[in-house]
C-alpha cells in the first residue's frame, strides 16, 4: 500500500454566519482558515507487516486511516491499496446503527463485496467469535461499545481481508475477548497478511508490531523500529521531542532546562502526605536511560527514579525510600537507601540531597503509582521527615507475555532422554 503525500484539509469557520455567506455569496473574500489534518503525509506499507500508527489525540491517525478504508477523500495526494481492506474503525464505519446486529453483519459483508450466500456460509463462524448472544437481533444503536467490538472483529476476519485495520477498537473488549482477538491477529500474522494497528497503548505496539510510524500534527514525523518509535511518542507526550533538530530526539535537553521534573507527570491531586518536613521531598520523577521525564515505562530496560530533598534541619543518616503501587493499591516492590546499606550521612539546613535509583522494573503491562518518602531514626525510633503516597502514575509496557505482576526472568533449559534409558 502506498500513501503518497496525502493531504487533508477542514475549512474553519469562526460562525455558521461565515460559512453561510462563503457559500452563497461569490467573493474572493475568504471567511474561513484551513485547518490541515493530515500534511503531506506519505508512507509504504509492505505485504506482511503489522504496523502501528503512534500519536496524541488529534494528531490525525484516523483522518489517515478513513483515507486508506476510503471512508474520507483527501483533499490532495493519493494512497493505492493492493488487496482487500477490512476495517475495523473506532466509529464503526460501515455498520449501520439503526439495523440488527444480523443484518449489520450481511450490510456489511454487502460493503466488502460478498453476496448474502456468501455472508450466509460464514455466519455460524461470525455468530460464534462474536458471541452476543440475543443481542445479535437488537439494533446496533443499542450495543456497548464492547459488544459492537465483538460484532465488528467477528465480521472482519470472517471476510479474508488482505489487510486489517484496528483502531483503538479492541481496547474496548474485555480481557478474554481481546485475548481471542489477538489470538486471530497472531494466525492473520502468520498467514502474511497486512496489519495496520492505531492504539495508545504503545505495549500493543511492543508486542504486535515489526514498524511503527509516529504521525504529528498530520504529519509522518517518524517511522523505525516499535521500540523506537515507542520512545519518539514517549517524548512526544512530554513535549521533549525536538521536531525541528531535523526530526531528531532532543536528547541534549539536559534536567536543569526542562524545569522541575514533576511538572512533567500527571500528579495525584489527593495524594496521602505527612511528616514533620525536618526534610521536604521538593521535586521527583521517573526517568529513561537517556534522562527524559517519562510516565510511560518500558519493563524491558532500566529506569531512574529520582527525588531531591531540602533539608531544614541536620539529620544524620536519612532514609530514602520508594514504593510501586498497583492501581488497586497492593504495595508490589520498593525499596530504600538502608535496606541497601547506602551510607547517607549528615545533611546540614539548606542542603539538597538528589537521590537515584537506577533499576529493572519489571512490571506486568498497566498502570502503577509510585510513592516516595524520606525517613530516618531519633534515639531508636523511627521518624517521617517526608511522605509522598501515591504522587504520580505511571504506565508500563511490557514485550513479552508474563502471568501475573512481574516478570520472573526464568532462564529455561530442556533435557530430552530416551524412556528405556529413564527405565532401566
Ligand atoms: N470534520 C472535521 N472538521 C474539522 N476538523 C476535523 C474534522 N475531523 C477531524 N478534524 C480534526 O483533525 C485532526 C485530526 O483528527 P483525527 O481524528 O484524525 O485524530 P486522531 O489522531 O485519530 O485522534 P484520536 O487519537 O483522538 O482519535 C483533529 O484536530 C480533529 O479535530
Amino acid at each position: 500500500m502506498e500513501i503518497k503525500s496525502v493531504s487533508k484539509i477542514y475549512k474553519l469557520y469562526d460562525t455558521n454566519a461565515d460559512r453561510l455567506k462563503e457559500a452563497i455569496i461569490p467573493s474572493k473574500k475568504k471567511r474561513h482558515k484551513e485547518f490541515y489534518a493530515l500534511n503531506n503525509l506519505s508512507l509504504n506499507i509492505h505485504k506482511g507487516e503489522c504496523i502501528g500508527f503512534l500519536g496524541k489525540n488529534g494528531a490525525g491517525k484516523s483522518t489517515a486511516l478513513k483515507i486508506i478504508t476510503g471512508v474520507l477523500k483527501p483533499s490532495s495526494g493519493a494512497v493505492t491499496v493492493k488487496g482487500k481492506i477490512a476495517a475495523l474503525l473506532e466509529l464503526g464505519a460501515g455498520f449501520n446503527p439503526e439495523l440488527t446486529g444480523l443484518d449489520n453483519i450481511f450490510f456489511n459483508g454487502n460493503i466488502m463485496g460478498f453476496s448474502r450466500q456468501e455472508m450466509m456460509e460464514r455466519l455460524d463462524s461470525i455468530l460464534e467469535f462474536a458471541d452476543i448472544d440475543d443481542f445479535i437481533n437488537q439494533p446496533v444503536k443499542t450495543y456497548s461499545s464492547g459488544m459492537f467490538a465483538r460484532l465488528a472483529f467477528a465480521v472482519a476476519i470472517n471476510v479474508e481481508p488482505d489487510i486489517l485495520i484496528i483502531d483503538e477498537a479492541l481496547s474496548v473488549g474485555d480481557v478474554a475477548f481481546q485475548t481471542k482477538c489477538f489470538r486471530r491477529i497472531n494466525e492473520f500474522k502468520e498467514q502474511g497478511k497486512t496489519i495496520i494497528f492505531v492504539t495508545h497503548s504503545m505495549d500493543t505496539i511492543l508486542k504486535y508490531c515489526n514498524r511503527a510510524v509516529v504521525i504529528h500534527n498530520g504529519e509522518n514525523i517518524a517511522e523505525g523500529s516499535a521500540k523506537e518509535m515507542v520512545d519518539v511518542y514517549k517524548k512526544i507526550l512530554v513535549n521533549l521531542y525536538d521536531i525541528s533538530e531535523e526530526m531528531k530526539i532532543n536528547k541534549n535537553a539536559s534536567l536543569s532546562e526542562i524545569g522541575e521534573w514533576k511538572n512533567y507527570f500527571s500528579l495525584n491531586k489527593t495524594l496521602l502526605e505527612y511528616g514533620d518536613k525536618k526534610a521536604e521531598i521538593v521535586d521527583f520523577g521517573i526517568f529513561d536511560m537517556n534522562e527524559c521525564p517519562s510516565s510511560k515505562v518500558i519493563s524491558d530496560e532500566p529506569v531512574i527514579i529520582k527525588m531531591k530533598v531540602v533539608f531544614h534541619d541536620r539529620i544524620d543518616e536519612p532514609i530514602f525510600a520508594f514504593t510501586i503501587k498497583d492501581v488497586k493499591g497492593n504495595e508490589l516492590c520498593g525499596t530504600n537507601t538502608m535496606f541497601e546499606n547506602i551510607v547517607t550521612s549528615t545533611s546540614n539546613p539548606g542542603e539538597v540531597v538528589t537521590v537515584s535509583f537506577t533499576q529493572s522494573l519489571k512490571l506486568q503491562s498497566g498502570f502503577y503509582t509510585l510513592s516516595l518518602g524520606c525517613t530516618g531514626f531519633q534515639n531508636g525510633e523511627l521518624v517521617v521527615y517526608h511522605r509522598l503516597y501515591d504522587v504520580l502514575s505511571f504506565e508500563s509496557s511490557i514485550f513479552k507475555n508474563i502471568v501475573g505482576v512481574y516478570d520472573v526472568e526464568s532462564q529455561i533449559q530442556l533435557y530430552k532422554s530416551e524412556q528405556s534409558r529413564v527405565l532401566t
